[in-house]
């Protein structure tokens, strides 16, 4: 028997194994591999790992990767597979302390962004909101809260967080990140480095805390967290994972402990980006111009109308300003989309 079927049963691997426990908590399992790796599946999609006890992590660091916060969202959820099949194949060892999260089984059985609430708009507490009662989503983001506490509770020291996505809409810049607000704090040049080893160009820094997942991880438990955005949404099966190379690479690299690559004279600088304003649907008599196709960082010139009510009519400032995430089938109070604009460091 393989080390995949040992954890995850005859002919499985994580993924297949999340799928079939979707509608259920599967039961807490805990193997050591070969090499003294600690592994703990703690539910459907929660899986910790944990280097033999002595080994070095030349790092300094623990890592939470996370992929299905929406369920849709396929080419991450692929790529996080593939990386531990890597692992539980003995092709590599692990070097520091890992959750990896497959944030919505539901949804990723359904081929749904999410089944009954958006649940990245659930952290920080946000889903003990009285209208998500008893929602799926709202138990999953108290369990993943829990989890990510536990974990960050017993390996405190340089903890990071990459919650992996891919957007509904095309974008001019394929794939960015975006840093969550904590007031006063930029982002730390090794996450700027390790972006651009990831093919991630473009960094947007939010302006106001949320109740995102990385914004959830980064507030609560000070961890350098980023919301990857590493293209547009495909079903299971029909990514090209030609595209995500580099975050693999990058990736296994942070798991391996190896040290950053030199990124030499010719690195291309990262592209920063700041919201300036947060599309909210305000209701019946919300109107939103932007229209459905449009792409990311799609932007608009200085006095345009990007969306208006009876009370409210609001245009582009003094400078262009670029339109991020446009979604006008959202429930009333969420986000339609971001309003960015270029930062002039
Ligand atoms: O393409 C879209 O409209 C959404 C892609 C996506 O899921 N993005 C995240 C961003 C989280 C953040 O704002 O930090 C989301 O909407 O949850
Ligand atoms: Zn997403």
């Amino acid at each position: 028997m393989t080390v995949r079927e040992l954890v995850f049963g005859r002919g499985r691997d994580w993924l297949s194994h999340t799928l079939s426990t979707a509608e259920h908590a599967s039961s807490e399992k805990v193997v050591v591999l070969g090499d003294g790796t600690g592994l703990q599946l703690q539910d459907s999609g929660l899986l910790y790992l944990e280097p033999p006890t002595g080994c070095a992590n030349p790092n300094n660091e623990s890592l939470i990767v996370s992929a299905g916060i929406h369920g849709n969202e396929t080419a991450p959820i692929e790529v996080l597979n593939s990386l531990l099949n890597e692992l539980l194949d003995g092709q590599w060892r692990l070097a520091c302390p890992m959750l990896l999260i497959l944030g919505n089984p539901q949804a990723m059985d359904a081929g749904k962004r999410f089944i009954e609430a958006n649940l990245n708009r659930l952290f920080g507490g946000a889903h003990r909101n009285p209208e998500y009662r008893e929602l799926a989503e709202a138990e999953r983001a108290w369990k993943l809260e829990r989890a990510c506490e536990a974990f960050a509770s017993k390996h405190p020291a340089n903890l990071c967080h990459y919650d992996l996505h891919t957007a509904i809409r095309p974008s001019l810049r394929e794939k960015f990140a975006l840093y969550p607000f904590i007031e006063g704090r930029d982002v730390p040049r090794a996450q700027v480095d390790f972006l651009l080893e990831a093919g991630v160009d473009t960094l947007l820094m939010q302006h106001r805390e949320g109740t995102t997942f990385a914004s959830f991880s980064s507030t609560a438990l000070g961890a350098e967290s980023f919301t990857v955005e590493l293209g547009k949404v495909h079903p299971f099966g029909h990514n090209d994972l030609g595209r995500f190379t580099a975050i693999s690479n990058a990736l296994r690299r942070r798991m391996k402990g190896e040290p950053p690559p030199d990124p030499g004279k010719a690195a291309k600088p990262i592209t920063v980006f700041e919201v300036v304003h947060e599309i909210l649907n305000t209701g019946d008599s919300f109107r939103f111009h932007v229209p459905d196709d449009v792409a990311n960082f799609t932007m608009y010139d200085p006095g345009t109308v990007i969306w208006e009510d009876d009370t409210t009519c609001y245009r582009v400032g003094d400078e262009p300003e670029g339109i991020v995430f446009p979604n006008r089938h959202v429930p009333v109070g969420h986000r339609v989309g971001l309003m960015v604009k270029h930062r002039h460091r």
